[in-house]
């Protein structure tokens, strides 16, 4: 991929909008600009002041014909998202007409941005590190107020100043561990060992302290999926909605309502949860179309990240009740006793509640809140973040670094209580030092950049 050729894309959704941004960045962003944007402002002295904001005509730079009214802003190298010379044209937000104007510009000369292009080059021009890129794709993907936050702290540059805090001392102990290559170990002080050993067990710590934070990161950024099981008629449906605040599912007294796998994504406290609805499980079918729904509805059990499962609490305990909560006990689920606004003639003893019981009220919400909170504490270790609430890692790639990095210094501490050479140990700690210069990006290959850019959107 080379740098020094200008690329556009669509910068808006597709689709209908009140207004769709093409931009454009590299060397030939401001001549483009000239060719296909007609505008008062710029005329006279002959360009674009920079950072400035012009009405003006979109027009197709072939034969001059209007494109659409729209307005234009250049924004002149270094001070721009890419640190290129960037142009944005905002036209109306029509569907063919974002088009047409990508295509004006690629007429004038702009090549088709690659998937996440614009991001990568912030990075290969050093505006950003990788890690502050990959936030960029986070930010964008975040449905909830906590994924948001999570990924806003990763761009503002708290993990990756983690990271430089662990990476200090690690540099320090390689200096430490070089400088005695050519010393027999006689010759060297003691306290200089102690020194070593002190620096790289802050460093492991730290490095614990990070990948601590992974799993209830991961679930707050990626979600998790949560699956309603029950016999007919529990109150699924009905618990569906009363999560997402919606009438999503079909409810009704007809015991087979349900047939489908429902979907809906809600926010528990932040935590971006799927709840999924599913058929009532019973072995006598109304038909053949209620018997696939069992089928999937069991079928989703072993993949949903977390099962409830809903008994009715106005009704005794059934045999066909035990004999489902029998089938699941290899998938440990959470008890949810509903109805609880009626006369519950429900009897527990017998039933087993691998993560709990609660009882709740899809129509008078009591205890909704509570099951929420249940599930959110059962995904979100509060721990993991009260010790170092800035920097939090949610992506595999950085756990897996992270997990290198630390089997290096282990092997650096085995190596050294073997009194292998220090040349051998200065290598263990310059390896875990460039795993760590892969979160932010020091230590890249270009295959990694194309992993990750390569998941990005086209115009990021
Ligand atoms: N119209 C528009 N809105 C947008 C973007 C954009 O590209 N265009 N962004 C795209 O993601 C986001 C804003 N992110 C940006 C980040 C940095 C710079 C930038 O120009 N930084 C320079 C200069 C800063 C300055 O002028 O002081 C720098 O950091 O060197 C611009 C946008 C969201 N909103
Ligand atoms: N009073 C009361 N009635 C409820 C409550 N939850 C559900 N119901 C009623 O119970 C019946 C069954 O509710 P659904 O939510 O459709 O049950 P389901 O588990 O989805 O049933 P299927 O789709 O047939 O498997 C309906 O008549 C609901 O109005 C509740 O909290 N309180
Ligand atoms: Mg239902």
């Amino acid at each position: 991929m080379y740098i020094r050729d200008t690329i556009a894309a669509i910068a808006t959704p597709l689709g209908s909008g009140g207004v769709g941004i093409v931009r454009v960045s590299g060397p030939d962003a401001e001549q483009i600009g000239r060719k296909l944007f007609k505008g008062s402002g710029t005329k006279n002295g002959g360009g674009f002041e920079s950072h400035r904001l012009f009405y003006g005509r979109l027009v197709n730079p072939l034969d001059d014909g209007l494109i659409d009214e729209g307005m234009a802003v250049l924004m002149r190298a270094p001070r721009s998202y890419t640190r290129e010379d960037v142009l944005e044209l905002h036209c109306h937000g029509g569907y063919y007409l974002v088009r047409a104007v990508l295509q004006a510009c690629i007429s004038a000369g702009a090549r088709l941005a690659e998937p996440g292009e614009f991001t990568r080059r912030a990075f290969l021009n050093g505006r950003i590190d990788l890690a502050q890129a990959e936030s960029v794709m986070d930010l964008i993907a975040s449905r909830t107020e906590r994924s948001l936050s999570l990924a806003q702290s990763q761009r503002e540059g708290h993990l990756s100043r983690a990271l430089a805090a662990l990476k200090a001392p690690l540099v320090e102990s390689l200096a430490l561990v070089e400088a005695h290559i050519d010393f027999p170990e006689d010759e060297v002080d003691p306290a200089v060992f102690e020194a070593i050993e002190t620096g790289i067990a802050t460093v492991s710590a730290g490095i614990s302290r990070l990948l601590a934070t992974f799993a209830s990161g991961k679930v707050l950024r990626d979600g998790v999926s949560v699956l309603l099981l029950g016999l007919p008629n529990a109150g699924k449906s009905s618990l569906l909605n009363a999560l997402s605040g919606t009438d999503r599912a079909i409810v009704s007294a007809l015991p087979g309502t349900t047939r489908d796998l429902i979907e809906e994504t809600v926010s528990l406290q932040g935590l971006p949860v799927k709840v999924i609805d599913a058929a009532g499980i019973r072995a006598h079918h109304a038909d053949c179309v209620e018997q696939e729904g069992v089928r999937r509805a069991l079928d989703k059990a072993s993949e949903a990240d977390l099962l409830l499962l809903l008994v009715d609490g106005t009704a005794p305990l059934s045999d066909e009740l035990l004999e489902l909560a029998t089938s699941l006990a290899a998938l440990p689920y959470l008890l949810v006793v509903t109805k609880s606004d009626l006369p519950q003639l429900l009897d527990l003893s017998g039933l087993a509640a691998p993560l709990g019981v609660c009882s709740v009220s899809a129509k008078s919400r009591a205890g909704i809140d509570r099951l929420a909170a249940q599930i959110y504490d059962h995904f979100v270790q509060s721990s993991a973040f009260s010790s170092d609430a800035a920097a939090v890692i949610s992506n595999v790639r950085h756990r897996d670094v992270l997990v290198r990095a630390q089997r290096s210094l282990q092997d650096f501490a085995d190596n050294q209580s073997l009194g292998l050479p220090p040349e051998l140990l200065a290598l263990d700690l310059r390896t875990a030092l460039a795993a760590l210069g892969e979160i932010t990006g020091e230590t890249t290959t270009d295959d990694l950049l194309d992993l990750i850019f390569s998941s990005f959107c086209i115009g990021k």
